[in-house]
């Protein structure tokens, strides 16, 4: 929690600001953060200065795990993330890849589970690396990229925390994650979230002990519409101590979490956090 304030604090304190076409926002914004989450400890990286819907955050990311593209399939596990993004960007709007309402096209998942090779045909990069883990194996290049340049085009967004990389070092299990772009107010709060869950996740599909989780973040901004309520409202609040995050211990492989799994098998223990803060969210 105290890395996360360091860096809302570091943004609203040297930020520069940068116009985004994209949304035609202004966004307060500095390079380069690392968090570290430490998945061993069981310390949730959950904020806690303000109510955070965590359940959403790994609602969105079962979603990315099952391949889905198509903003119905998410809100039915839980999550409303992605009903801005499929149906109210004018450019998606009129994307001719778009399937009709609420397909979010070629995005995250949807490119991993089936990514395309240049000599045909498609690999599911996280079956590979559940069946390598599960075995021990580490090859140096356990990587689950949701990045496809040549599918931009025919997805509404491309995909913020693109890369995810696992290493086995004496059985324990370790995760790299990178994010291009991150919304600090609102995304980080779910990224962090969604880098512990996947650790933990895999560590307990994969039968491995978990360790730790890298979150490297290249581009981190407010956007001008968020930052009086991040700098006058959330910072002004002091923490509460991690929670602990509880997951179904009959979880227990890949198709467990394809198939029956819901938000009802996970929880939060001691989670004390201070009122809701609703910020703006740019499209
Ligand atoms: N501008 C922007 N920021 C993002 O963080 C973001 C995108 N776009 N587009 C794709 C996904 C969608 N994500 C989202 C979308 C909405 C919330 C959101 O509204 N969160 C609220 C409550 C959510 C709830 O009640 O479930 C929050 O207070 O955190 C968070 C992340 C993260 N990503
Ligand atoms: O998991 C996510 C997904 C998205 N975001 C944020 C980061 C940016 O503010 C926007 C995406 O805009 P781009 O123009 O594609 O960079 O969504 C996030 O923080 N976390």
């Amino acid at each position: 929690m105290k890395q996360y304030l360091d860096l809302c604090q570091r943004i609203t304190n040297e930020g520069s600001w940068v116009n985004n076409e994209r949304t035609g926002k202004r966004c307060l914004t500095v390079i380069n953060a690392d968090l570290t989450y430490d998945v061993a400890k069981n310390e949730f990286p959950l904020i806690t200065t303000r109510k955070s819907f965590w359940k959403s955050a790994i609602a969105e990311f079962i979603g990315y795990i099952r391949g889905y593209d198509n903003a119905a399939d998410f809100r039915k596990l839980g999550t409303s993330t992605w009903d801005a993004n499929a149906n109210h960007n004018t450019e998606w709007l009129s994307n001719p890849h778009r399937k009709g309402t609420d397909d979010c096209g070629f995005i995250y998942g949807k490119v991993a589970r089936n990514f395309p090779k240049p000599d045909g045909g498609s690999i599911d990069l996280l079956a590979q690396i559940v069946d390598h883990l599960s075995k021990g194996m580490d090859n140096r290049g356990e990587i689950f990229t949701f990045y496809h340049p040549g599918a931009f085009h025919m997805a509404c967004l491309r995909p913020c925390m693109y890369s995810h990389h696992f290493s086995l070092l004496d059985n324990t299990l370790y995760l790299n994650s990178t994010q291009r772009s991150c919304d600090v107010p609102l995304g980080l709060n779910f990224n962090m979230v969604q880098v512990y869950f996947f650790l933990a996740i895999m560590a307990q599909i994969t039968g491995n002990k978990a360790g730790q989780a890298y979150h490297k973040i290249v581009n981190a901004h407010i956007y001008e519409d968020q930052l009086d309520l991040m700098r006058d409202v959330q910072l002004k609040r002091d923490p509460f101590p991690s929670p602990q995050l509880i997951i179904n211990p009959d979880i227990k492989s890949l198709k467990d979490l394809e198939t029956w799994v819901t938000l009802d098998d996970f929880d939060v223990e001691g989670y004390q956090h201070h009122e809701p803060i609703k910020y703006p969210f740019a499209v």
